[in-house]
């Protein structure tokens, strides 16, 4: 017997088949307008890492999509700030569907689409698709947090920018991933506020890697990548408080150095002024996204972006059905309310002008 059944399976309950990739492409596929959108805005992100760029990348949206509806309201109106702001920001909207949670908790759209706790993981890949084809569709470049190693085969033609996370910088697994992957990646410190493991990811991702996945016919592969010269270090703050002051930074720029990473760690960095670098406090937030265009405006050198999380309604509540939430506000940390995003834009935009005369 090839398989001792009483061997395997020991602590499954249930195995539910999903379609390959390649149906979720011809369901929702990408058009040749937002195909130009994204190879466009995936150049335009690397300039901006390796120095060619002078604008200011800006990442900015919810912590977590929970409500395409929302999504889509929100997209209309940074796709509106955007054609205005973006001879100095690069905007991307984060469009995060999986969360990578401390312990146990809902683990986003794809996870758990009907915050039911019915888990229907087909549909949430599918509401994923469509929240991304609609904000393509609105002319907005899109970021997410890359977390589960199969997920990118379903959504990567319609991502421009990638997270790798705190709780996963150091994983042997989001570094292979992040060396194969089509687009920027950024690097997170780790929780407790190292910066070594995101240092030596930016530089161990840079080379060719083999690792089994699956391709678009969900066929096991083994993927021999050609290394990803575009990936950097973004600066969240950890438990212990916040690193994006100019000392962490320029500390943090030594770290890379040390580990040899190359590319945009020769240039410089991102700075997630969310998580642990606002104490998960929005108004906090928004004094550290202030405190960096001043910076900015001032004239340093090594901030090639800035992250800030956002919706339309400010703060956060906790995840419950569609119809139990307040609508437009995060389900996981809290975020900065639209109006005062649009502000925060702006005073970035000016920063940048500023920056940009004293050359
Ligand atoms: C979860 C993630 O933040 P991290 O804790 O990985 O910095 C994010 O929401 O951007
Ligand atoms: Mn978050």
């Amino acid at each position: 017997r090839a398989v001792f059944p009483e061997t395997v399976d020991v602590n499954i309950r249930q195995l539910d088949p999903i379609p390959a990739p390649r149906a979720f492409l011809r369901e929702l596929p990408l058009t040749e307008e937002m195909s130009d959108l994204v190879l466009r805005s995936r150049q335009e992100i690397r300039d901006v890492l390796h120095g060619r760029d002078d604008r200011l990348l800006v990442i900015v949206g919810p912590c977590s999509i929970h409500d395409p509806k929302a999504a889509r309201e929100y997209a209309e109106r940074l796709a509106a700030v955007n054609r205005e702001l973006n001879d100095r920001l690069v905007i991307v909207m984060r469009t995060y569907f999986e969360k990578p949670r401390t312990t146990i908790g809902w683990k986003g759209l794809i996870n758990d689409p009907d915050l039911d706790g019915r888990f229907n993981i087909r549909k949430g890949m599918w509401l994923a698709r469509k929240v991304l084809t609609d904000v393509l569709s609105l002319g907005l470049p899109t970021a997410i947090e890359w977390l589960d190693p199969i997920t990118p085969q379903y959504l990567c033609d319609l991502i421009c920018w990638g997270a790798i996370g705190a709780r996963n910088t150091e994983s042997q697994v989001h570094r292979e991933l992040a060396s194969g992957l089509s687009m920027p990646i950024g690097f997170k410190n780790s929780t407790d506020g190292s910066i070594k493991a995101a240092a030596d990811s930016c530089y161990t991702s840079a080379f060719e890697h083999h690792f089994l996945s699956i391709n678009l016919d969900g066929r096991v592969i083994s993927a021999e990548t050609k290394g990803n010269p575009d990936c950097h270090l973004v600066l969240r703050g950890s438990s212990h408080g916040p690193n994006y002051d100019p000392e962490s930074v320029a500390a943090a720029l030594e770290a890379l150095k040390a580990s040899k990473a190359s590319g945009p760690s020769e240039h410089g960095l991102v700075i997630d002024a969310a998580h642990g670098n606002c104490g998960k406090d929005e108004n906090r937030e928004a004094e550290v996204v202030e405190e960096i265009a001043a910076r900015i405006a001032g004239g340093e050198q090594g901030i090639l972006g800035v992250m800030m999380e956002s919706f339309l309604k400010g703060g956060h509540q906790k995840p419950a059905p569609l119809d139990q939430l307040v609508y437009g506000q995060s389900i996981t940390d809290a975020c900065v309310p639209w109006e005062r995003t649009e502000q925060l834009l702006h005073t970035l935009a000016g920063a940048v002008a500023t920056r940009r005369s004293a050359r």
